[in-house]
């Protein structure tokens, strides 16, 4: 099979999305022409079989946090193939394409969530944060008995759509405090947070919110849907499937839980990704009645190694020789010597060849999974993935990379 990737026509979108529907096995009937809205529609790339759409990808251009501050990052998504040409390398030729444009497009960093955690090590992303995700039940969520309180505090019920720009304050309060978070473009507000798409609803009601504020405005969210059930003997077993929840400070954090924990006529509480640093681990008087799980969250690949590395800040100072292996994007390839020196809040890195010796050598995918600041390198030294030449040198690299707290994209694009 011969495949072509070039970028989509503005024509061939209703192909684009008809490919999507079927990649993903979609069952909604929504339209999903609002994705013109929340992607780079000019950096999107198709992959023909003649005249034929069968695969694609496109671009979300994201501000995220990392490690020092805010940068830009491709968010690359809605990657799909069609079923009938699986397995012939259309999802590599996509990949190999898409991270050339991003180099050439000036972008050192990419981004993306994976629908299975096996696809795209093998790309050069890294495995860069967690989340968890937790099963709460009702009758066992009390606080420890010192959890902070407020009493200015107050909870409001509000219209999510309505409250948009409540929500957006205490979101914009808390976005550059951790890495992985990214800033909300209003389709983004409009159509992935407030909106309430079919998809999601899924038979599990009209997305609901609460406010926590005082007389100064707002310092806490949740967004959320109630699930109604009754067992067979009229015990109510209702469920709270939280979708986010921020706040700004401690107490409007306890009071925000609270409201959502306090459900009545609902018997537990799910949400899918939490940090895995999430305060509520700490809050909660029996925490194994957190019934928590683990994920991956955000993958990250250094498209520019050199530019990634110095555009990010660092825990502990640091003066060593890395080399990169890249079989993708082999101008990735080599030794670098990183230099940076400590200071949160202010880059002071560089990242320049060099044909000094290695004190470490580490393959891509590793740098992207620390990228962030949350996947210890030492652990990957410890699964046999990284050598070690110089003796200290792979902890120095891991403290330094490392970062609290633990990162986390909170929504995906
Ligand atoms: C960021 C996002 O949008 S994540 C969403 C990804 N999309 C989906 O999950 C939708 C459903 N799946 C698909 O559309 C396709 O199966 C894709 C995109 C995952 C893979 O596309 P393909 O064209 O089949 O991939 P391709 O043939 O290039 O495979 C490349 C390699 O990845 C492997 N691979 C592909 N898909 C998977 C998978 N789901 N799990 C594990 N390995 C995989 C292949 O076996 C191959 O391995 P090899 O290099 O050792 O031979």
């Amino acid at each position: 099979m011969s495949v072509q990737v070039r970028p989509i026509a503005e024509s061939d979108w209703p192909e684009f999305i008809r490919v999507q529907r079927e990649a993903f096995n979609s069952t909604d009937t929504e339209e999903r022409d609002h994705w013109r809205e929340l992607f780079e529609v000019d950096r999107s790339l198709g992959a023909y079989d003649g005249d034929l759409l069968v695969g694609g990808t496109v671009v979300a251009g994201l501000t995220m946090t990392v490690p020092g501050g805010p940068m830009p990052v491709a968010g690359v998504t809605a990657v799909g193939v069609l079923p009938s040409h699986r397995r012939k390398g259309v999802l590599t030729a996509l990949m190999t394409r898409q991270l050339g444009d991003l180099r050439e497009k000036g972008e050192s960093v990419a981004a993306l969530y994976a629908s299975e955690a096996a696809i795209y090590g093998r790309f050069g992303y890294g495995r860069a944060a967690d989340s968890v995700f937790f099963r709460i039940p009702s009758a066992h969520s009390a606080f420890r008995r010192d959890a902070p309180s407020d009493p200015s505090l107050r909870v409001r019920l509000a219209d999510p759509a309505a409250a948009r720009a409540d929500l957006e304050k205490v979101f914009e309060a808390v976005r550059t405090t951790r890495p992985g978070l990214y800033a909300r473009s209003d389709a983004r507000w409009r159509l992935s947070v407030v909106g309430d798409e079919e998809a999601q609803r899924r038979g599990n009601g009209p997305l609901r919110c609460v406010i926590v504020e005082d007389d100064h405005g707002p310092r806490g969210y949740a967004l959320f849907r109630v699930k109604d059930g009754w067992t067979e003997h009229s015990v109510p077993d209702g469920e709270v499937l939280l979708r986010e929840l921020f706040a700004t400070d401690p107490a409007a954090y306890a009071l925000t839980w609270r409201s959502v924990l306090d459900r009545d006529l609902c018997a537990r509480l799910r949400v899918w990704a939490r940090p895995v640093d999430d305060p509520i681990v700490h809050l909660l008087a029996e925490p194994r009645q957190l019934n928590a799980g683990w994920l991956d969250d955000l993958w990250i690949r250094l498209v520019d190694v050199d530019r990634a590395l110095a555009s990010r800040a660092y825990a502990s100072p640091v003066d060593l020789v890395i080399e990169v292996e890249d079989r993708v994007c082999p101008w990735n390839a080599g030794r670098f010597r990183l230099v940076a020196s400590a200071g949160p809040g202010t880059v002071k890195a560089s990242c320049a060849r060099t044909g000094d010796p290695a004190d470490v050598t580490l393959p891509v995918d590793a740098l992207g999974a620390a990228y962030l600041g949350g996947r210890p390198l030492t652990a990957l030294g410890a699964a046999g993935l990284i050598t070690e030449h110089s003796e200290g040198a792979l902890r120095a690299l891991s403290t330094a990379m490392s970062w609290e707290p633990r990162p986390w994209g909170g929504l995906i694009f």
